[in-house]
């Protein structure tokens, strides 16, 4: 389904993603993880158009994708969440997910005058999936309070819902679950597997809790130093020697620069 191909993005003379090549195959479920600066965030950024790459391909269902923007990925159902949920906080939470799909006709002077009813239809159609993506993830008891007002957990779970008001085909999860307390981590776990079965999603995740990636990814995929160093299941991953060496920090070389290189 994505198909990386000798990914670079380089900051100056530094290589945060240093020839990372991967796949992501429809229906699964991968994990991302490594140490902290492995690459990972730079390396969802260049593939959900929040960087451009510096080299390499970025394939979706074999069309080259490498350097489109989000909102484009966004029309082709690629789309990414961020550690830090992007919610209105003004706003309900009901209307937070009514904002998300693109094409409404409400905006224009002459829609205004002219398409009242089909305006009302469109809200109308717009409130009804809402609510039921709220009753889908289990919240509907905050459809009507702010999304600035709820709990961290929730948020996360709000920007899951976002991802649900388009038709996603592959959603790529930035640390969903930190910070979150273990009974709403449930919840969201419980969310992308029913997404995934149900609902044909295909998840790329970073994560940094293994008993979450445990339960829900196969692969795993391990990223150290900008470039993949393994893929597995989690059992596997968790027994790689080279992985633990990486995580422990011993036996892994300093990252080389561009500058030392041309040294
Ligand atoms: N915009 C930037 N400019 C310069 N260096 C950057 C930039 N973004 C990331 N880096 C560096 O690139 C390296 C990889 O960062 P990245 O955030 O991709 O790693 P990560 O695996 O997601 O780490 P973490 O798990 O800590 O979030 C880090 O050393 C980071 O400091």
């Amino acid at each position: 389904m994505i198909e990386v191909r000798d990914l670079h993005m380089h900051f100056g003379g530094f290589r945060a993603v240093d020839g990372a090549s991967l796949r992501l195959e429809q229906g699964s479920i991968t994990g991302l993880i490594g140490p902290n600066g492995a690459g990972k965030t730079s390396l969802f950024n260049c593939i959900a158009g929040v960087l451009t790459p510096t080299s390499g391909q970025v394939l979706f269902n074999g069309e080259d994708i490498t350097g489109l923007k989000p909102h484009e990925l966004f029309h082709k159902g690629i789309l990414r969440t961020f550690q830090i949920a992007h919610e209105f906080g003004s706003m309900t939470c009901r209307e937070n997910l009514m904002m998300v799909p693109a094409g409404q006709s409400g905006e224009t002077l002459w829609n205004t005058w002219f398409g009242r009813k089909r305006i009302a239809d469109e809200e109308r159609a717009l409130r009804a999936k809402a609510d039921e993506v709220l009753e889908f993830l289990t919240i509907s008891h905050i459809a009507d309070l702010k999304a600035g007002e709820i709990s961290g957990g929730q948020k996360k779970l709000l920007e899951l819902g976002r991802t649900m008001m388009v038709d996603a085909k592959i959603v790529f999860l930035d640390e969903v679950g930190a910070g979150v307390n273990r009974t709403l981590l449930y919840t969201i776990g419980d969310a992308i597997k029913r997404l995934n079965t149900e609902r044909g999603y295909t998840f790329c995740m970073i994560e940094h809790d293994m008993e979450f990636i445990k339960q829900l990814c196969d692969p795993v995929i391990v990223m150290a130093q900008g470039q993949v160093m393994a893929t597995g299941t989690a059992e596997e991953i968790m027994q790689n020697e080279a992985v633990i060496e990486a995580y422990l920090g011993t036996g892994v070389k300093n990252k080389k620069t561009e500058t030392e290189d041309a040294e």
